[in-house]
C-alpha cells in the first residue's frame, strides 16, 4: 500500500490555510510546512522585507524554489502563499506531487478577516474598509482559474480541519 500523501492548501491571502494548515497536520500526525515560514527562516527577514529588499518578481522565484527544494517526506501539510499557485507551473507542480485543496472564501469575509493582519501582508497594508475588499475582489478574480486547477475546492466558511480529514478520505 501507497501510504505517502503530501496536501497542499491554496487560496487567497486570510482564507486559513496558515492556521488550518497547521491543525490539519497535528490531526494527520503529518509534518506541517508553511512556505512563507520557510521562505523567511532562509532569507532571515520577513516576507514584508523580503518584499522591499528585493520586489515581488525576486519573491515569486524565491517561493517557487522553495516549494520545490523543500524535503517534505512521505507525508505533509504544506500551506501554501497566497500567489504562489499563479506563477509558473506551480499548479501543476503541486498536481502532480500531491493532493491539492483550495480554501474559496468571499472578498468580503477574506477582507474582514484580513483587516488586522494586513500590516504583514505587502500586498495590502496600505489598503482599507471598501477598498480593501474591491483590491480583494479584483485580484481573487485574476488568481481564480489557477485556484479552480486544485483537485478539492472547499467551502472555507467553517472548514475545520476534521471536515478537511473526511474530506481527504473520500
Ligand atoms: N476558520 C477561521 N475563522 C475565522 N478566522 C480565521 C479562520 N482561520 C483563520 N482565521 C483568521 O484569519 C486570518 C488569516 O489566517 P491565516 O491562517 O494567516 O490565512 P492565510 O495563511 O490563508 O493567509 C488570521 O487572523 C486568522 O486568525
Ligand atoms: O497572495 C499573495 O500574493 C501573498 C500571500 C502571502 O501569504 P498568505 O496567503 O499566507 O497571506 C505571502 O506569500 C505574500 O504576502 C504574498
Ligand atoms: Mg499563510
Amino acid at each position: 500500500m501507497n501510504n505517502s500523501q503530501i496536501v497542499f492548501l491554496i487560496g487567497f491571502m486570510g482564507c486559513g490555510k496558515t492556521t488550518l494548515g497547521r491543525k490539519l497536520a497535528s490531526r494527520l500526525g503529518y509534518p506541517f510546512f508553511d512556505l512563507d515560514h520557510l521562505l523567511e527562516e532562509q532569507a532571515g527577514m520577513s516576507v514584508t522585507e523580503y518584499f522591499s529588499s528585493f520586489g515581488e518578481t525576486a519573491f515569486r522565484l524565491a517561493e517557487a524554489e522553495i516549494l520545490k527544494q523543500t524535503a517534505y517526506g512521505e507525508t505533509a501539510v504544506v500551506s501554501t502563499g497566497g500567489g504562489l499557485p499563479c506563477h509558473f507551473d506551480n499548479m501543476d507542480w503541486m498536481n502532480a506531487h500531491g493532493k491539492t485543496i483550495y480554501i474559496q472564501l468571499s472578498p468580503k469575509t477574506l477582507a474582514s478577516r484580513l483587516e488586522h493582519g494586513k500590516e504583514h501582508r505587502p500586498l495590502l497594508r496600505d489598503k482599507h474598509g471598501d477598498e480593501l475588499v474591491t483590491f480583494i475582489a479584483e485580484k481573487l478574480a485574476e488568481r481564480e482559474s489557477f485556484y479552480q486547477l486544485a483537485q478539492i475546492i472547499a467551502d472555507g466558511i467553517s472548514l475545520t480541519a476534521e471536515r478537511v480529514e473526511e474530506i481527504l478520505k473520500g
